[in-house]
């Protein structure tokens, strides 16, 4: 049994008692001789946080393309260095994000790459929380269709087979202007033999969605949405920046969870979501990094902050996205998008918790405190429990040599560029 003494929560402060994966008891616990004790005077506690979009490779492709266009950007930059990819560069490239992750507090991400096996060695080995789609292009040719099919099946298959409890599989059709209808319908079909989510990116620029609209005289949800690609199945759409009435009435009716990215689309110029009309029609919105290509991190603390600003700016109304809404987007919300029983401390939830030093210039004076998580804390943390696994203590990441990762992760890097 871990205990967490007298740690502040929730503008009080408790002791929380894990046993397991999960957390079993918060208020005064008396301190037992088989307890391992964290000592919380000093530290606030919060859920670890979710993140519902990345590519956690991409970490090796930061800073290498910026300042482009979507279309240049993946055409001319990050297509032809992914095609040099292979297992062993994704597997250090997946633990330099996995690093960056605990040291930001996130203990949740839900991915789409490539080289799954790298990834989820990776992920394994650090005590990270994931969800992992393998990402299905087909480019409308039907030989390609088969094969993205056939591994999608392949990877559920491996890390089902995986047996570890905080590694789940999911599906990634990467988009619909780069995945058939042929595509599509089959990775419905295939989410509902498996039971799992679907991870796809959604109406994120004007172009794409135009391109959508000739080829199928429909917008994209319209498109998906008139072969029931969302019917029975729990998807997570990332960015839907670009959304018409309609689009939204669909995102509503099929319980489409959003993965909100504003950075991502700051950076690319995608544009900006029309967050508060979504959260009006009572829509869950979470939020995610993207990959280090177009962010250039994963600290989501970052996200939640540019959130919570964002739509206050571009709608000329302070009141909008307040500080506790934009976290929830972060915690509760990421775990109801991924349903885990998780993103928040109760007893009987999963044991992903996270504690931040008060001694921190960013987080005084030390009242308000789920304001300055929001709009002031630099995002790094001190002590990550994950599953009920302690992950990073003081600052010291227990599972991963860092050292290690920084030299094999540059040398990845140059392999990339060669
Ligand atoms: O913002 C984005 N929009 C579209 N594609 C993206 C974005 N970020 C990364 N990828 C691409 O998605 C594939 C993963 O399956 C990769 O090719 C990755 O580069
Ligand atoms: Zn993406």
């Amino acid at each position: 049994m871990l205990l967490i003494k007298n740690v502040f929560f929730n503008g009080k402060r408790r002791d929380i008692l894990i046993e397991d994966n999960k957390i079993v008891k918060i208020g005064e616990v008396k301190r037992e001789e088989e307890m391992e004790v964290i000592d919380g005077s000093k530290k606030i506690a919060i859920p670890g946080l979710i993140n519902t979009h990345t590519h956690i490779p991409m970490t090796l492709f930061r800073g290498v393309a910026d300042d482009l266009p979507l279309m240049e950007w993946l055409n001319n930059y990050i297509w032809p260095m992914e095609a040099k990819l292979n297992e062993e560069i994704v597997y250090y490239g997946t633990l330099l994000g996995c690093i960056e992750m605990i040291k930001t507090g996130t203990t949740t991400f839900n991915d789409m790459y490539f080289y799954l096996e790298g990834i989820a060695k990776a992920v394994e080995e650090s005590g990270l929380r994931a969800f992992l789609a393998y990402g299905m292009i087909d480019l409308f040719d039907e030989e390609r269709r088969e094969k993205e099919l056939k591994n999608a099946e392949k990877y559920i298959e491996y890390l089902n087979k995986l047996g570890c409890e905080r590694i789940k599989p999911a599906l990634g059709p990467h988009a619909p202007y780069t995945c058939s209808k042929e595509l599509l319908a089959e990775v419905n079909k295939l989410a509902k033999k498996y039971s799992v989510p679907i991870h796809i990116h959604m109406n994120e620029t004007l172009e794409e969605i135009k391109r959508v609209k000739e080829l199928t005289g429909m917008k994209p949800f319209e498109y998906l949405n008139s072969f029931k690609f969302f019917d029975g199945v729990k998807v997570i759409a990332a960015h839907c920046v670009h959304l018409s009435d309609e689009e939204i009435k669909i995102i509503k009716e099929k319980r489409v969870n959003v993965s909100h990215n504003p950075i991502s689309n700051l950076k690319l110029a995608s544009g900006v979501a029309p967050i508060p009309k979504l959260l009006k029609e009572g829509i869950n919105i979470t939020l995610g990094t993207d990959g280090c290509g177009s962010n250039n991190n994963l600290n989501l603390f970052e996200e939640i902050k540019v959130c919570a600003i964002l739509h206050k700016g571009v709608n000329l109304d302070p009141t909008l996205i307040k500080a506790d809404e934009a976290f929830n987007f972060a915690t509760i919300n990421g775990a109801k998008a991924l349903d885990i029983n998780a993103g928040k401390l109760e007893e009987g939830a999963l044991a992903d918790i996270v504690l931040i030093n008060k001694d921190n210039p960013t987080l005084q004076p030390l009242e308000n405190i789920s304001s300055h998580l929001v709009y002031s804390f630099n995002g790094f943390v001190d002590d990550v429990i994950i599953d009920g696994n302690v992950v990073m203590r003081d600052g010291k990441i227990l599972t991963i040599d860092e050292e290690k990762v920084y030299e094999e992760a540059e040398k990845a890097y140059y392999r990339l560029k060669e």
